[in-house]
Parts: C-alpha cells; structure tokens; sequence
C-alpha cells in the first residue's frame, strides 16, 4: 500500500504548473466518439488515472487512441461497439458520459449502472430524461441501463431539474448529431461545458449559449474530429492556492484562468489571503492570521463543491466560527471524521460543517476518503504537528497528477512512499511519480 507521508512546518515557494482540466478532457474524449470522419487531437491533458480510464472505455468501442506528450489522438472512424462495463464504470462515473455520443452516432448504447460513491448518491435520471425527451427508449436492468433509437435522436426542449454538469454534458453531445433543435434549459454553466462546446463547435456543431443557464444545439448530420486544447483545471488550481495560503507561503500558479477562479479568490480575500493576478499566472501569499467566513457551495458560478474539503483544511486554521454548506451533494463530508483525527474541531448540522478556529493541527493516519479530501488532508498535513499519513492514494490519483511531488518542489517536507519503507523514514528518497503506462488503465 501507498501513502503520501507530510511533515508539517515548512511554507511554500515557487512556481507551479496547472494541468489540464479533469472534469474537462473526460467529456471532450467522450464526445470525439461523435467523428465519424477526420481524427481528433487534444493538448494538454493530464496524465490522471481517470484519463487511463476513459481512453480504455473508448478502446472497447473499437475506437484508437494514443497519449503521448501529454496529448490524445483519437480515431473514431471505425465501426462502434456500444458496451462500456461495470469494470470502467466502478471505477469511473464519467464514463457514463460515452451514452450520449454513442446514441447519436449508432443509436444504442448499454452501459454499466453507476453506483453511489462517498460524496452521494449521484443519480443519472436527468441524463435519461433528456435522452428520453430525444426519442430514445431506456431499459435498467441486470446491472446495466440500455438505451436505443428507431432511427435517429430528434432534438427538444429539456429543463433539467437541477443544473447537473454531467446531464448537460451528455445531452449536448447527444443533440449535437439529433434531427432539428435541442433547447436544454437550467443547464450548467461551468467553464468545462463551455470547453466542450467549443470542442464539439470546432468538429462542426452547433452548439450556442454554453456557459449560460440556456444551451441551444441545431442537429448536423455528421462531426468530424478536430483540435482542441484543455482548458486549464481550476480545482487544481485552487487546492494550490490553499496550499500557499495555509503555510503562509508565496507561489506563483501558471496556466490558470481566473476569471474560472473567482468564486474562491473572492473567499480567500475575505479570509486575508493576498491574491496578486500577474503577467504569467496568479500569485497567492498567505497572511499570517486567517479570518473566518462562511461558505456555500452551488453550482457555477456558486462556491465550487469539488473545493469545500480542501477549504474546510483552510478554515481550520482561521480564527473564529465558520460554517460550510454542502448543497450539491448530501454526503460530501466524509473528510470530517479524518479532520477530527488530526484535532480538527468540527461539527456537523444537517448539511452544514460548522469549523470552530483556529486549530493547532495534530500529525495523525488518516484515509482519502475520495479525491478533493484526499488532497485536503495532505494540505491539512502541511501545517500539522509532525507526521500526517495519507492512504487510499487511489482516489488521489483520479484528480492530481504527482501531487505530492508538486508540494515537494514547493519546498514541502513530503514523500510518497510504499508501505514497507516507511522505517526508513529519515533517508528517503524522491517519491516515484504515479506508476502507469500512459496507454494502458
Ligand atoms: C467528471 C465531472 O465533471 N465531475 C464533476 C461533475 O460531476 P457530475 O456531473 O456527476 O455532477 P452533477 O452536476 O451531475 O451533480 C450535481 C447534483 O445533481 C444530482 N444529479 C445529477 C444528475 C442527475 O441525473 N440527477 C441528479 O440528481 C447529483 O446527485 C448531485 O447532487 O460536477 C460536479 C458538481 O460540480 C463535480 O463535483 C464533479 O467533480
Ligand atoms: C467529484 C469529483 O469527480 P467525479 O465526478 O469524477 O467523481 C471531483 O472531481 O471532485
């Protein structure tokens, strides 16, 4: 087994890069399955576990794809498959991102239920009801959700319950190749459906308003596979912004875009933390004392949930009483129990974490409970008292590329390691990056 093991007490310096958007370059992969024409490439895409995963979801399809230097090429060309298994699936949601574009393109797709995870239960009835608003026909059973179409996906109107990101993804991707006009309604607006829309635009869709609460996708009758360039990742971003705030240190962050980012630079400001836009990047300066402040999350352009772990490390540390409010998924505070570990005074209310600060964090063995609290317990580790032991790195590895070897050239005293060297504590060396052959899960 793997941990990343942190010492506390050293702040951060220097210059970090941002990669590629995760929750962007999953769906922009899906929906290279639309080319039945041309080959797709896409740039900077970070090397994450659930890239693996999903390349290895459209290699079932009968589909080429090859990562190298950090880009994918994809070929569509060939005949579809239309299976993607529980084994993807479990270890991925968004695989279930592949139903849309295969429903347009060949008009079946059988994909692997879902099952709940840590942060909920995470239900796809949105993504179905917009399929079924289409023309499609939905059967559930033995495990699998099974969708066809007579002849073709006709486009309509479609309000969505709740403005879910994956939901407006999916149906976007299925319109973009439907007969006539799709008008999704209280769509997400995040920045990574508009970096899908840009995608499927630049493959000859029609596809306006991303970015709005209101998506309008005239059908075409073919994609072709294009260029397309990630746009940067705003969590990661972020969970390094708190790092630099909680040490009190000075780092630099390129490759962001912070209009992306205002929802939380408007919160470190509150808190005290200096937050300085230059030429090539943001630079981010922890103060001091950290002021306490409330927190709810919402969708874009709310307070981003996939934030509230790392941010809940954050006000640990702040002086005084703040209460976070998790209102996207009903069980995103797994991390609460592991912050109790390492002396974190925290209750929880219903849907709300009441954080009463500040904390004198204490080293402790504590679990990745998912990927956004993984990472927030090893930024909690960088300002606790001695040894904080981070397992469960799976979780890690879906969302961060070589996390702790980014900290550690940061200037923290970090180290992942397996297990059985952990006796050698004193004279380790540099952990070895995330182990995976680019092209294989
Ligand atoms: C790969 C990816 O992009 N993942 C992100 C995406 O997940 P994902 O696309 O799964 O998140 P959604 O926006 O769909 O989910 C938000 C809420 O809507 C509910 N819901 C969703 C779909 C549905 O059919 N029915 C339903 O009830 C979910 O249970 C949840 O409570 O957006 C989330 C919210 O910003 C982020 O935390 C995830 O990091
Ligand atoms: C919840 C997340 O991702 P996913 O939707 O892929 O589980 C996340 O990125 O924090």
């Amino acid at each position: 087994m793997e941990k990343i093991i942190v010492r506390g007490g050293r702040q951060l310096s220097g210059t970090v890069r941002i990669e590629g958007a995760k929750n962007a370059v999953l769906p922009v992969i899906a929906a290279s399955i639309l080319a039945s024409k041309g080959k797709s490439k896409i740039y900077d895409v970070p090397a994450l576990a659930d890239v693996y995963t999903i390349n290895e979801v459209l290699r079932n399809l009968n589909i080429d794809v090859n990562y190298e230097n950090g880009a994918i090429d994809v070929d569509a060309t060939k005949a579809l498959k239309t299976e993607a298994p529980f084994e993807y699936v479990r270890k991925m949601r968004a695989s279930f991102l592949v139903m849309g574009p295969l429903l347009a393109r060949v008009g079946h797709a059988r994909i692997a239920l879902p099952g709940g995870c840590a942060i909920g239960s995470r239900p796809i009835d949105q993504h179905l009801k917009g399929f079924e608003a289409m023309g499609a026909k939905v059967e559930i059973g033995n495990g699998f959700i099974e969708a066809k179409v007579e002849d073709k996906l006709v486009g309509n109107k479609i309000y969505l319950d709740f403005p879910s990101v994956g939901a407006t993804e999916n149906i976007m991707m299925a319109a973009s190749m439907a007969e006539g006009t799709t008008i999704i309604e209280n769509a997400a607006e995040e920045p990574e459906i508009v970096c899908l829309a840009t995608y499927l635009n630049s493959m000859g869709a029609k596809v306006r308003g991303a970015g709005t609460g209101t998506i309008r996708i005239e059908g075409v009758k073919e994609l072709t596979g294009a260029e397309h360039t990630i746009i940067p990742d705003r969590i990661e971003a972020g969970t390094f912004m708190v790092a630099a705030a909680i040490s009190k240190g000075n780092v630099l962050l390129e490759n962001v875009e912070p209009e992306h980012l205002r929802p939380l630079i408007s919160k470190l400001n509150e808190m005290g933390v200096i937050i300085i836009e230059e030429s090539d990047g943001i630079r981010v300066i922890g103060p001091e004392k950290l002021k306490s402040v409330d927190l709810k999350t919402m969708p874009h352009p709310g307070f981003p949930t996939d934030m509230q772990a790392q941010m809940m490390a954050l006000l640990l540390r702040a002086e005084g009483t703040s209460v976070i409010t998790e209102t996207v998924f009903e069980n995103r505070f797994m991390h609460v129990e592991e912050f109790r570990r390492m002396n974190g005074n925290i209750k929880i209310e219903g849907r709300a974490a009441i954080v009463s600060g500040p904390n004198e964090l204490q080293g402790a063995e504590v679990s990745a409970t998912d990927l956004r609290a993984g990472a927030a317990l090893v930024v909690a580790g960088l300002v606790a008292d001695g040894y904080t032991r981070v397992t469960e790195l799976k979780h890690i590895d879906r969302g961060y590329v070589d996390f702790a070897g980014k900290l550690k050239a940061l200037g923290a005293d970090v180290e992942r390691i397996y297990e059985a060297q952990e006796n050698e504590l004193e004279n380790l060396e540099a952990p070895a990056p995330l182990k995976m052959d680019p092209n294989f899960a």
